[in-house]
This record gives C-alpha cells, structure tokens and sequence, in this order.
C-alpha cells in the first residue's frame, strides 16, 4: 500500500512494560466516557482493544449506519477516530501515557456498513518522548487490508496535561 509517512531509521527499539496487560486481554478503559472506548457513550466507537503477545494490539469495529460517510460505506473520519484509538492504546504496553501528535491514513478501499473492521497496530520504537507506530485493518482476510495508518504520540504527564482542561463531568 501507498504511503508518505517515513519513521526515523534509527528508533530507540522497546520492550514491554513488566505490568502491561497480558497478550490476549482487554487493555482497560481510557476512560468511561471517551468517544473511542467509553462504555457510556451512545455513540462512540465502543472499541476494545487487546494486547498482542509483543508490542502489538489488536481491535474489531462492526461499522453501523450511524459511520455512513458515502452512501454504504464508512466516513473517513469515523476510521481514523478508529486508527487513533487503537494506535494511541498501544504504547500503553510499554507503560507510556500518550497523545497523538500526528495521524495518517491511507483509505485503500469502500468499508461497507455491515462489515467488520480487523484493526492491527504496532509500535515501531521511539525517539526520546515521541513513540512511532503502524497500524492496518482488513474485513476478515489479513491479505486484504482496506486501510493503513502510521501515528506519532508524545508521552506525557497526565496529571499536568488535563489539569487545564479536566472537567468534573468526566467521570474517569
Ligand atoms: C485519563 C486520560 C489519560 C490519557 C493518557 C492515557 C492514554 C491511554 C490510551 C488512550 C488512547 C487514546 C487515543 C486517542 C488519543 C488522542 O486523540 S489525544 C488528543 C489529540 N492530541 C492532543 O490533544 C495533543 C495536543 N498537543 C499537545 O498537547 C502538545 O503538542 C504535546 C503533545 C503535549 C507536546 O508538547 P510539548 O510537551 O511541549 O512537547 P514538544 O517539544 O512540542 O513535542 C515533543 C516532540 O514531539 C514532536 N512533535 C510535536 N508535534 C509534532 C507533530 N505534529 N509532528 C511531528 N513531531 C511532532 C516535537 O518536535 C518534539 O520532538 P523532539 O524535539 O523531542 O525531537
């Protein structure tokens, strides 16, 4: 597939984090009321993402009328929103608290409503703060990926970087 996103040769390599969530499980809650993985959004993503056995993690998405962009198929922004949930959950296996920075997406082929989303995402290493990661998705045949992206997350201090922002109506 095409892209323009080109990671640094020389990225720190990773390990995982000694407590992150074990391959297979459920990597829990951001937060009850995120639009990605919340439980109590209506209409949020609703995504569940799990731990791979290495630096990977993977997610399903069922794409339902409410994503339509063009008539049957999913809207773009619905699957990047996707791509940055699951891009930016990743790099909680090595322990690191993260925003996104920069997102791309390469839209391969129409996602039907109906189908399913297999998403796949890796972190490629690091470079000081910033964590570099690829990611794909296919609809049940791992050789047919119908969309790619490549995210940069910065890691931060939770406490300092919401503290401006944080509303009480969050419930974390
Ligand atoms: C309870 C809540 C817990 C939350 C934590 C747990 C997370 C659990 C998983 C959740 C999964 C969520 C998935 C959705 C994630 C979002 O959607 S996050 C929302 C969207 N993103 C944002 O709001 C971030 C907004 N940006 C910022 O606040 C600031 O830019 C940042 C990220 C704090 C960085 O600012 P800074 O600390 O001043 O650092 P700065 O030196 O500017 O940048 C650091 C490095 O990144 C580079 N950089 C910055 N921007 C860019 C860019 N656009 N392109 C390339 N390089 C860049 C800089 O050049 C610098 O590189 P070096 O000089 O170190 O080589």
């Amino acid at each position: 597939m095409k892209h323009a996103f080109v990671p640094p040769a020389d990225l720190e390599p990773l390990v995982r984090h000694p407590k992150a969530t074990g391959p297979g499980q459920h990597i829990g809650l951001h937060h009850s009321t995120c639009f990605g993985c919340g439980d109590d959004t209506p209409l949020g993503l609703h995504l569940k993402v799990i731990a791979g056995d290495d630096l990977s993690v993977t997610a399903q998405m069922p794409v339902v009328d409410w994503m339509q962009g063009g008539p049957g198929v999913i809207h773009g922004g619905v699957l990047s929103a996707a791509f940055d949930e699951v891009t930016g959950t990743a790099p909680l296996l090595i322990g690191a608290p993260v925003v996104t920075v920069h997102l791309e997406v390469d839209f391969a082929k129409p996602i039907p409503l109906g189908s399913t989303l297999h998403f796949e995402a890796r972190i490629l290493g690091k470079q000081g703060r910033k964590i570099y990661l690829a990611a794909s998705a296919h609809l049940g045949d791992p050789e047919q990926i119908v969309a790619s992206a490549h995210a940069l997350f910065v890691t931060i201090d939770v406490q300092k970087h919401f503290a401006e922002h944080y509303d009480k109506r969050v419930i974390l």
